[in-house]
């Protein structure tokens, strides 16, 4: 996987921490760590090629109906689109036929779960097996709501996520958290041992998108701030670097995702260690959707 064309250098850490910055929208986040590595751009336009590119996912979560996936699958042709973004959406499973057969190939699809091996006696499951029959060629896994509703454990996802690189199948890996978790300044932690346990499991990184989505962000329409998502998304970069390799750290993508709509997604987009974006509620309304994956625009000039 090559390297992001803007991460030269690996020397730069935060000057003041995100929760001096923090806005009413978003909790503080009551620690302090010094960042060892996080990426510089050098150049002024950035030209964002092969695994550097922008990625955005939507995540469509239990929402739906044939009626309104194909009206919003029809918004999603007739949008215009930048060349220079991965884009994915993650429909319920028993509509991810249906969007393969009548959304653009621009677009690439992801399931939302995956069983954590090979199918076979497990009522209700779905295999990676079976996503790549239908040519559906992406998973979202580790979502807050599969672990804190569901209860999925950190060590069952890591192997899901294992598994399913093992059939070809791209991982959105996603890790966040909890409010209370934010409050009590626990936040790297919980992120670093959640990437502990992808780490765990996963030992070739090229297929996989890191989803940093902070809980108390997600369908709430608070938003974290630029300055939080930069802090914790290059905090994770760092941890990259110390506990899987430099290049992993360097090339991976990092996303961010919790109540990223049309208006905040410019400010976002800006902040060098964002790569992009997995957007649940906004991914339902096709304009809104675009202007989010058009917001790597912003990055450019930013650069
Ligand atoms: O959970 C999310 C994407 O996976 C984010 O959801 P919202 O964009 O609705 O906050």
């Amino acid at each position: 996987m090559a390297a992001a064309p803007w991460s030269l250098a690996c020397s730069s850490h935060l000057s003041r921490p995100a929760d001096l910055r923090r806005t009413a929208a978003a909790p503080a986040a009551p620690q302090r760590v010094r960042l060892g590595c996080s990426r510089r751009r050098a150049q002024r336009t950035v030209a964002m090629a092969g695994s550097g590119k922008f990625f955005v996912g939507g995540n469509w979560k239990c929402n739906g109906t044939k009626d309104s996936i194909s009206k919003l699958v029809s918004e999603l042709n007739a949008a215009t689109l930048e060349t220079d973004v991965d884009v994915v959406v993650a429909p319920p499973f028993i509509y991810i036929d249906q969007v393969k057969n009548s959304l653009t190939g621009r677009i690439e699809v992801s399931a939302q779960n995956v069983w954590i091996g090979k199918g076979g006696a497990y009522t209700g499951e779905i295999s990676a097996e079976q996503l790549v029959d239908i040519g559906c060629q992406w998973v979202i896994l580790g979502h807050s709501e599969r672990r804190n509703i569901i209860g999925e454990t950190d060590e069952f996802i890591g192997k899901k996520a294992a598994y399913a690189l093992s059939q070809n199948v791209k991982v959105i890996a996603c890790i966040g958290e909890l409010l209370e978790e934010r409050e009590a300044g626990k936040t790297f932690d919980v992120c670093f041992k959640q990437m502990k346990a992808y780490a765990d499991s996963i030992s070739n990184w090229a297929d996989v998108v890191i989803a940093y989505e902070p809980v108390w962000a997600i369908g709430t329409g608070k938003v974290a701030t630029p300055e939080q998502a930069q802090e914790v998304h290059a905090a994770i970069r760092d941890w990259l670097k110390t506990n899987v390799s430099p290049d992993v750290a360097s090339s991976i993508r990092i996303i961010y995702g919790g109540s990223v709509n049309a208006g905040n997604c410019a400010e976002l987009a800006k902040k060098e260690d964002i790569d992009g974006f997995l957007v649940g509620g906004a991914s339902l309304k096709g304009p809104d959707f675009a202007t989010i994956i058009n917001s790597v625009t912003s990055k450019k000039v930013a650069a």
